[in-house]
């Protein structure tokens, strides 16, 4: 059967003449254009069907063109609520500072001891915390439920969209608790234990617990000990049964469950624990309360090949009430860096796990690493999170290191879709101070790389696998385009399953994206994606009357104003419209 698809390119007409506030030649020209001949729609109509692949391209004027769009289906006119949701802060920022100062780059915070409470994650929501992150690695489920209870409250209550990711343990070798205390000084030359025995009286001195059972087993003497990546390292000297004795080499605090890997003459030693499952069965517990409780991303720590993202999807979606949770795959392990792009294309998303990845690979390796997990997630459309050490400083200290700041920024330029805090929020003495830190260098970088027009252009490939699809990724390129071309304020994206909006994000285009969509689930999702600001709206098929829905409702709220230029997509009707907001 032919399925007909109808692209159409038009400068619809505004109740008043459409006239750029900007002189590039483009606008010039459409603005000229539309003085003399007003009324006008001029249209651009790329037809194409499932049997004939070869699109023909019509021209109209005075919308014939429009009119064939609408011979098509008629279109429902759905009574719907009359509310336009945005979050508080969001709408702040835009009431404040226009559209086009709104920050690109979405921020993660994970809640911790120093941010667990009401009103600390409250002050984290007001500083521009995107997406709360729980790491199941500590505390309980009940501590984690009741985190996920008060973000959620405080976004019904007070307008906010947090997201909620929550993090995986994965089954690598770490420490045990520390018998309760914050942490522990390791000092040169210190011999500690490392014991895989269980202590029923508490953790004898210098003793530390470790959750392999074959660890005093696998390591050998003379191996190094690495602990969180090298922040504190040991030689082992001795092994008595299930205790290994080291000595400290490089002084430094041990954190409760901190990561640990052990090395022989100069690599990573992996035979081991690499059969190790990438999701324990503790994991999949997590797992299930966390789709239990709804959560709106699945971190997945140690992933080594694609297999497992794609079994955890489908479980996933037999299980979640509406499937909407989104996977993200931790890049932290030497495998999956070998498996990559295969990792990445299964996955709705990556992080850059640099913490666990910087204790596998040398640490020079990291920053090239990175830019390539950034750039492989941007050509496949997948969001990316760039994680750990961002502002580590600050765990101690109010303002980050000048070296801190220059790592922020590349996250920045790079057009990663997200940075994270860790320590910095969860345990640190100053997590809104970090917070800002990351609003503001986050705000100022893309500015600077805005207005120099500085970014290098980055190949897009096609990703689309239909070609309905592929009409859907020719009209974002395009859009994105032309919203650069004729400096629009905003690009409105109307769109039910998110991914108009996800692909417009690839973009990276100048202005910010206004993302409309029906379901608050996949507004939250939307959070974690570069320079989109996600609403929810009940809309209908007609752009029309979809738009002058959104133009009132946004002028009402202050959000907009008449004159702003605004570019307009949606995944109903394939087109792309230019327009003054009336
Ligand atoms: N839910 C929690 N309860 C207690 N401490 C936590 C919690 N989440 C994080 N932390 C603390 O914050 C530190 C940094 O967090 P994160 O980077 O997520 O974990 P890790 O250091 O294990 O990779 C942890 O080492 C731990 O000390
Ligand atoms: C984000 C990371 O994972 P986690 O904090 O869970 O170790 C990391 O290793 O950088
Ligand atoms: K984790
Ligand atoms: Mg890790």
């Amino acid at each position: 059967m032919a399925q007909a698809l109808n692209l159409s390119i038009s400068t619809s007409h505004s109740p008043k003449p459409l006239i750029s506030r900007r002189s590039t030649p483009f606008a010039t020209a459409i603005s000229r254009f539309s003085l003399t001949k007003n009324p006008i729609k001029t249209s651009l109509f790329i037809r194409a069907s499932a049997s004939d692949p070869n699109p023909s391209i019509l021209t109209s004027d005075n919308g014939a063109g429009s009119s064939a769009v609408q011979d098509r289906a008629p279109f429902p006119l759905v009574s719907d609520s009359s509310s336009i949701e945005v979050d508080a802060v969001t709408e702040a920022e835009l009431k404040e500072n226009g559209f086009r100062s709104t920050r690109r780059t979405k921020l993660i915070c994970t809640i911790g001891p120093a941010t667990c409470k009401p009103e600390q994650l409250e002050a984290l929501a007001v500083g521009g915390m995107n997406v709360a992150r729980i790491n199941m690695c500590h505390g309980t489920r009940e501590w984690h439920r009741e985190v996920i209870q008060r973000v959620r409250r405080l976004n019904e209550e007070k307008g906010y969209a947090v997201a909620i990711m929550m993090d995986t343990e994965g089954s690598e070798i770490h420490m045990g608790d520390l018998g309760g205390a914050s942490s522990a000084k390791a000092e040169d030359g210190e011999i500690w234990t490392f014991s895989v025995r269980a202590f029923d009286s508490g953790l004898p001195e210098r003793t530390i617990n470790v959750n392999y059972d074959g660890f005093a087993e696998d390591v050998k003497v003379g191996d190094e000990l690495l602990v969180d990546g090298g922040m504190v390292r040991f030689e082992v000297i001795e092994k008595i049964g299930p205790d290994v004795k080291c000595r400290c080499t490089d002084p430094g605090l041990l954190l409760p469950r901190a990561n640990l890997t052990f090395w022989r003459d100069g690599s990573l030693v992996r035979e081991r624990n690499a059969m190790l499952p990438t999701i324990s069965s503790k994991d999949w517990l997590d797992i299930d309360f966390g789709i239990a409780e709804g959560v709106d991303f699945l971190a997945i720590s140690f992933v080594k090949s694609a297999e497992v993202i794609k079994h955890l999807k489908s479980y996933i979606q037999a299980r979640a009430r509406d499937s909407d949770i989104s996977v993200i795959a931790k890049i932290e392990s030497i495998d999956s860096l070998k498996n990559l792009e295969e990792i990445i294309q299964a996955s709705d998303g990556a992080m850059v796990a640099r913490g666990d990845l910087g204790a596998q690979i040398p640490l020079e390796q990291v920053p090239s690493e990175q830019q390539k997990i950034v750039q492989v997630c941007r050509q496949l459309n997948k969001p990316v999170i760039v994680a750990s050490q961002l502002l580590e400083s600050m765990i101690e200290y109010p303002t980050p290191t000048r070296a801190e700041v220059a790592d922020v920024s590349e996250a920045v330029r790079q057009r990663a879709d997200a940075l994270m805090l860790s320590g910095e929020s969860a345990m640190g003495q100053f997590p809104e101070k970090a917070l800002t830190v990351l609003r503001s260098v986050s705000l100022r970088i893309e500015k600077w790389w805005r207005e120099e027009k500085r970014h290098e252009a980055m190949e897009l490939p096609g990703i689309a696998s239909s070609f309905a699809d592929r009409i859907s990724e020719e009209i974002c390129n395009s859009a994105a385009k032309m919203a650069n071309n004729l400096e629009v304020d905003a690009i409105f994206v109307y769109t039910k399953t998110g991914h108009m909006a996800s692909l417009l994000s690839r973009c990276r285009p100048d202005c910010p994206i206004f993302a409309f969509t029906t379901t608050t689930s996949v507004r939250r999702r939307l959070n974690l994606q570069w320079g989109l600001i996600p609403f929810r709206l009940s809309f209908s098929d007609d752009m029309e009357s979809n738009l002058n829905k959104t133009f009132s409702l946004l002028k009402a709220r202050g959000m907009i104003k008449s004159g702003d230029l605004v570019i307009s997509v949606s995944d109903m009707l394939q087109s792309i419209q230019v327009m003054n907001v009336p």
